[in-house]
This record gives structure tokens, C-alpha cells and sequence, in this order.
């Protein structure tokens, strides 16, 4: 059972008519906000915001005493950021564009189909959500601690850009709105909608699947569950893994390879938050935080027309780019410890001494697996260590092969009017690369060069003698 209370702040009912409260308020419960608060006299309303949290209020335009007018005065001077929805029994174009100019959000007339009134409170709770998640970004924006570092804690790394992201999400986690990460395979990217769940301090579970390769109605079926009886073989109801992550989280890997008619059904999830289970026509309303994965580019996916453009801004609202490890040089060697340690403990062995230059070595290295090959790369090495060193065997071979790869001769270019260099100034430039990529190891610099490493030492000596004379 559920007992998150949504939105995060309060909604507060004003009105002195106590039928339309009760009856106003069991309509939003039903909707999935069950966050509220109601008040028949207008002379409380003062005590009540001053005494809790509230984002929006529902106000009657007509009440004895104090009028909804004099209270949407008073509202807005002194809480300028709560937001107002009058409600009135006429249908007053005076009174509306009167309350509007004096602050209101929207004015609705109570005999307004559900739609309406459901749409308006809907985006002045997202309003005011933003709102919240503005003042929360410029509070993380100043301050220079994470909130809830525990949250990261499965997450090793010493990279700036990484840290921002760390703050930002601390900022969005707990949004109702999608999340969206991305970035290359391997980088971290469930690790990042773990700790996302976990700073939003969700109750519920975070229940992953990853949708590529999910036809429409596996996906359907997987997401929404289906009524007893709705096809062949459904001889009971199943729920849906939406329901399995009520109050929690559902994680939604891969979301670049959804084919178009599941694209819809999820956009459909996400704008109105209902979805109907297979062979049911009644809507069932989702409480789960939505965050989605993928390693695709997204606006590449879009141009091509096979991603929505309407799901990719939903999606948007709050994006996190999670960078290559080869964009991380400082990781490197907190990645390997961190792996070296997981190995060793699970095959109970004690931890390994690692050789200083390792990481310097694998600084070049493109790591197109990302942390994932980090890790594959460590458990291997671990495995084949017999000593108390790291044995790194694996690592010199996946360097090698990667520096002594065949050269593609269009990666050079000449543009036709620039002076070329000579010779020896070509051969100097390769040279310090070829010494700066195998870390001053000549031997391996020798090898990716194609000469002796007597030749390339000649060629070092030759090179310094010659600097000396130019001085
Ligand atoms: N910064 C990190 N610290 C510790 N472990 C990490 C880090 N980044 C990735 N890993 C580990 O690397 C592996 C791959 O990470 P993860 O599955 O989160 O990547 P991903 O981006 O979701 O990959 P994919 O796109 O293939 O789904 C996991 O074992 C994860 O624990």
C-alpha cells in the first residue's frame, strides 16, 4: 500500500460550503493528489499557512465574513509564491480577469467539467514544482556539501562534472517529473537512477526493466499488468510493474530502442499519469517516479523519426549527461581499487597491491566499454593474479593491441596552402607522442613507432642534443 502523500506540498481547499469541500476533496484523492488540507472558514486560513507547507490553495470566490477576493489579496502580499485557483459559482468574466490581475493562477467555475478543473490544478502544481526545484538548484548552487552523500556511496569518482551532476541531482530527486540519463554504455547509468531513488526518499521500490527489444505488447503487458481473462492463457489478473513501483520508482532502461506505438503508451503515462491494464477499460492512475535510460543520442533518434518528439520533451524536463571514462582520467585509479577490492572479496582473497603507473598507462586508452570494461579488465586481472600484486597482464595486452592498432592514413590532412613540416620536424612530433601515450616506456614506444628501441633512443638523444644547440 501507497502512503505517499502528492504533491510534495499541501493543497488547501477554502471554501465555507462544507458538501463541496468533502465532495471536492474525495474527486482529487481519486486523482492521486492526497496531499490536502480543508478549511469551511475563511478566518482559518491565516493559522493554516502560517503552520504548514502549502503550494496551492483552492478558494472560493463567495464566502461570508472574508471574501475570496480579500483573501486572494492577502495571500498574495504576504505568500507571493503560493498559488491561487479561485473557484466560483458564476461564470464572471469581470471577477475572472479581476482575480487574475491581482495574482490569481486560474479562475474556474465550479459547475466546469472535471477536465478542466484537473488540467488547471495540474499545471499550477507543476508550477509550482518547478518553483521548488529552482530554489532547490540555487540552494545546491551555494552550498559546497552534498546533502546526502550516503546516497552516491556506490558511486566512486573524483570528477568535477560528476559532482555537479551529484548536486543537480540532489536538486531533482525528489520531482515527480521524469529523469532522464544519459550517456555511453557502461558509464554508471544505473548506478545514477539507484541514487536518484534513493535521495528521493520514496518508501515504494525501484523496479528496473530494460524495455529494448520489448514488442508493443510485452511491453504493455510488463508495464500495465492485464484483467483476468483479457487474451488467451490470462487466467489471472497480473499487475503490472507501474503498480509494483507505486510510491517508489520505475526505471526504464534503454528507452532509446522503445518501438513508436509503446513510445505513445508511455507518453500517455507520463502526460495524463494513468494507464489502462490489458483488456480493462478502467484507468488505473500511476504513482511512480519515472526515470528512463539510454546510451542513444536522443535528438539524433528524433531527426532520423523513429523517437516522438512530443516523448522526447517530456522526457527532458531534467537531464543528466553522464560523461565517458575516458573524459574522467582522475577515475581511473579509484576505479580500479574500488573493482580490485569487489574481486578480491568475492573470491576471498586479500587485497592486491597495484603497480603506481597502471592508471598513467590506461589514460590513453578510449575505454569505449566505459567503467563496465574497467571491470571486466580488474576481475580478470585479479583472477589471474598469484601474487600480492595486481597481475596486469591484461591490461598490457588491451594497451598494446589499442596502440599498435593499424594507423587509418585519412586521419592526417593537409590543407593545400599551409607550409608542411620537414622531416625531421615530423619525425620529432611523432616521436613525443608515441613517448607521451606509452608513459616514457620506450620499449612500447618503440613498438607503436615500427623501430628498435636502441633506434628510438638514438633518436631521443638526438633530439635533446639538438634542442641544447637551438638554445
Ligand atoms: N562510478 C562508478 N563507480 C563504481 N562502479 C561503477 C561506476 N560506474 C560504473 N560502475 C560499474 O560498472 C558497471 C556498469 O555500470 P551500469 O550498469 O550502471 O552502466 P550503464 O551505463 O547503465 O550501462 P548500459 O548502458 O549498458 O545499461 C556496473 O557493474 C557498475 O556497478
Amino acid at each position: 500500500m501507497n502512503d505517499r502523500l502528492y504533491p510534495q506540498f499541501k493543497i488547501l481547499l477554502v471554501d465555507d460550503e462544507i458538501s463541496f469541500l468533502r465532495s471536492m476533496s474525495l474527486t482529487l484523492e481519486r486523482q492521486g493528489y492526497t496531499n490536502l488540507l480543508t478549511c469551511d472558514n475563511p478566518l482559518n486560513v491565516k493559522q493554516l499557512i502560517a503552520t504548514n507547507h502549502i503550494g496551492l490553495i483552492l478558494l472560493d470566490l463567495t464566502m461570508p465574513v472574508l471574501s475570496g477576493q480579500d483573501l486572494l489579496n492577502w495571500v498574495k502580499e504576504e505568500y507571493p509564491d503560493i498559488a491561487v485557483i479561485i473557484f466560483s459559482g458564476l461564470n464572471q468574466v469581470d471577477a475572472a480577469v479581476d482575480c487574475v490581475k491581482k495574482g490569481a493562477f486560474d479562475y474556474i467555475v465550479k459547475t466546469a467539467n472535471q477536465e478542466q478543473i484537473f488540467e488547471s490544478i495540474k499545471r499550477a502544481i507543476r508550477t509550482q514544482e518547478l518553483s521548488l526545484e529552482n530554489q532547490s538548484l540555487r540552494a545546491q548552487l551555494m552550498s559546497t556539501q552534498l546533502s546526502k552523500p550516503e546516497c552516491f556511496s556506490n558511486i566512486v569518482t573524483a570528477n568535477k562534472q560528476m559532482m555537479s551532476i551529484f548536486y543537480y541531482l540532489e536538486s531533482v530527486a525528489q520531482s515527480n517529473q521524469p529523469l532522464l540519463i544519459t550517456g555511453e554504455s557502461g558509464v554508471g547509468k544505473e548506478l545514477i537512477a539507484e541514487a536518484t531513488h534513493a535521495l528521493s526518499g520514496r518508501q515504494g521500490d525501484l523496479v528496473s526493466v530494460n524495455v529494448a527489444g520489448l514488442d508493443d505488447n510485452i511491453f504493455a503487458d510488463t508495464l500495465f499488468g492485464h484483467a483476468r481473462g483479457a487474451f488467451t492463457g490470462a487466467d489471472k489478473q497480473r499487475l503490472g510493474l507501474v503498480e509494483q513501483a507505486a510510491g517508489g520508482t520505475l526505471f526504464l532502461d534503454e528507452i532509446g530502442d522503445l518501438s513508436s506505438s509503446s513510445q505513445v503508451k508511455l507518453l500517455r503515462l507520463l502526460q495524463e499519469g494513468e494507464y489502462y491494464p490489458i483488456g480493462s477499460d478502467r484507468p488505473k492512475r500511476t504513482q511512480a517516479r519515472v526515470i528512463v535510460a539510454t546510451h542513444q543520442d536522443l535528438t539524433k533518434r528524433q531527426d532520423e523519426g523513429v523517437f516522438r518528439k512530443d516523448l522526447y520533451y517530456r522526457l527532458h524536463t531534467h537531464r543528466v549527461d553522464i560523461p565517458p571514462l575516458r573524459e574522467r582520467p582522475e577515475d581511473i585509479s579509484l576505479l580500479i581499487q574500488h573493482f580490485m577490492k569487489q574481486a578480491c572479496d568475492e573470491i576471498g582473497k586479500s587485497p592486491l597491491s597495484i603497480p603506481k603507473t597502471l592508471a598513467l598507462h590506461l589514460t590513453h586508452y578510449a575505454f569505449p566499454g566505459n567503467a563496465r570494461e574497467l571491470r571486466a579488465l580488474v576481475y580478470d586481472s585479479v583472477s589471474q593474479s598469484r601474487a600480492e600484486s595486481l597481475n596486469t597482464k591484461p591490461f598490457e595486452t588491451l594497451i598494446e593491441k589499442n596502440s599498435l592498432g593499424l594507423f587509418d592514413e585519412n586521419q592526417i590532412q593537409f590543407s593545400d596552402n599551409t607550409p608542411l613540416p620537414t622531416l625531421n620536424q615530423a619525425s620529432e612530433i611523432l616521436v613525443n607522442e608515441a613517448m607521451a601515450r606509452a608513459n616514457q616506456n620506450q620499449s612500447l614506444a618503440a613498438r607503436m613507432l615500427g623501430i628498435s628501441q636502441p633506434a628510438l633512443s638514438k633518436r631521443l638523444k638526438n633530439m635533446k642534443e639538438n634542442q641544447k644547440d637551438e638554445q
